[in-house]
């Protein structure tokens, strides 16, 4: 056969929302072999490395999944917690935080869980639960403020590549980005807020985000200025002038060259221009994982104090803080805009026919 079908479904059970929230991917554990097979599939995704197959194919094949898993494997050894790594663990928290979020408002009518792009708990399969739970109606919302295609349209990739094997579809509803959402803004500039209270303001808020190639922004991707907005409101939102921010890109893979200016060259450089403490927040990471972690608050760490920097912060991501929450099931309830009233309406008629069939 060659579209599912729906082998559990039962006539006359209540239509539900699914709310799925997704994110990256991390390995199952920080070992080469779990490493190989995780970068596998992340480096074979044509959304992120935009090469001819058959020549990058060679190239990950025969150089990268021979070298860096040994490498990637050490640097997640650095981060990796007890019951895991940190962006599953993050990620897991944030779903059961808005499931109970949106238990309390909308009750059993919603069902939420989280699934990840690479890796497990997969795109499909969560799908699949969703669907046999009676999600009739689906929101997507990957959790990646800023849109890039290598990683919300490829994420679009996945959630279609599961219905394109289907024979019946829901409605489908796909976030593409919130870098501007007053309460995504709020949420990052009041946690910057927070770390004042603690911590005297440094010279220079830097604004780090995971870079791409130089190459996809010239092709129309708007990442880039997704980015630079979404520093200049927070910027607004805290009363910085211009000097008193820098917005800059890390995570570079490979030779070609990537958004600049370049984290780790900026923070190197900034010493000698004066700039003795700095802290760094990176808005584009709604979970703290190995990139934030490990290369922020360790390897750009040294990089900054090896070059004569005095002090040096990172301040964390947003996690499972309540105001993420709320941000997310803000931008959730928004596009449950008229399947709510729906679902209602429908439920209605199902419950007045089952009525009528008893009299
Ligand atoms: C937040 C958005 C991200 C963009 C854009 C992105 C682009 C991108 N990434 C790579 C290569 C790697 N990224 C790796 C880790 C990683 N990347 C993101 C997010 C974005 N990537 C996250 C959240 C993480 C951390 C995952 C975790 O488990 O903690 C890695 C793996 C680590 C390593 O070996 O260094 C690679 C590789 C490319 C090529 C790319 C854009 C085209
Ligand atoms: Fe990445
Ligand atoms: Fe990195």
């Amino acid at each position: 056969m060659k579209y599912t079908g729906s082998p559990n479904f039962k006539h006359n059970q209540e239509d539900k929302i699914g709310v799925l929230i997704t994110n990256l991917g991390t390995p199952d554990a920080p070992t080469k072999k779990a490493l190989r097979s995780y970068l596998k599939e992340f480096l074979s995704d044509p959304r992120v490395v935009e090469v001819p197959r058959v020549l990058w194919w060679l190239i990950l094949n025969l150089v990268i999944l021979n070298f860096r898993p040994k490498r990637s494997a050490k640097a997640y050894s650095t981060v990796w917690q007890e019951e895991g790594s940190p962006l599953m663990l993050y990620t897991a928290k944030q779903a059961e935080a808005l499931k109970q979020k949106m238990r309390a408002s909308h009750g059993d009518k919603v069902v939420v869980d989280f699934a990840m792009r690479y890796g497990q708990p997969s795109i499909s399969k969560t799908l699949d639960t969703m669907l046999q739970q009676g999600a009739r109606k689906i929101v997507v919302l990957p959790l990646y403020p800023q849109y890039c295609a290598s990683t919300s349209a490829s994420t679009f990739d996945a959630v279609a590549a599961e219905f394109q094997q289907r024979r019946w579809i829901p409605d489908l509803r796909f976030i593409s980005q919130y870098c501007d959402h007053p309460k995504y803004i709020q949420a990052v500039a009041d946690k910057i807020r927070l770390h004042w209270q603690n911590h005297p303001q440094a010279d220079k808020l830097i604004f780090s985000y995971h870079g791409i190639p130089a190459r996809y922004l010239t092709n129309g991707d708007p990442y880039f200025c997704q980015c630079h907005k979404t520093s200049r409101l927070i910027a607004e939102n805290l009363g910085l002038n211009q000097n008193q921010y820098l917005v800059c890109f890390q995570s570079r893979f490979g030779r070609e060259e990537w958004l600049k200016p370049y984290t780790d060259h900026t923070l190197q450089s900034l010493p000698a221009s004066g700039v003795e403490s700095v802290q760094v927040v990176c808005p584009g990471f709604s979970a703290d994982c190995l990139e934030t972690i490990e290369e922020i608050g360790i390897e750009n760490r040294d990089y900054f104090l090896e070059a004569g920097g005095k002090r040096y912060e990172y301040i964390p991501a947003l996690n499972d803080d309540p105001a993420h929450i709320d941000m997310m099931a803000a931008i959730i309830e928004t596009n449950l805009h008229g399947w709510k009233e729906d679902a209602d309406s429908a439920n209605r008629d199902m419950l007045a026919k089952s009525l009528g069939a008893n009299e």
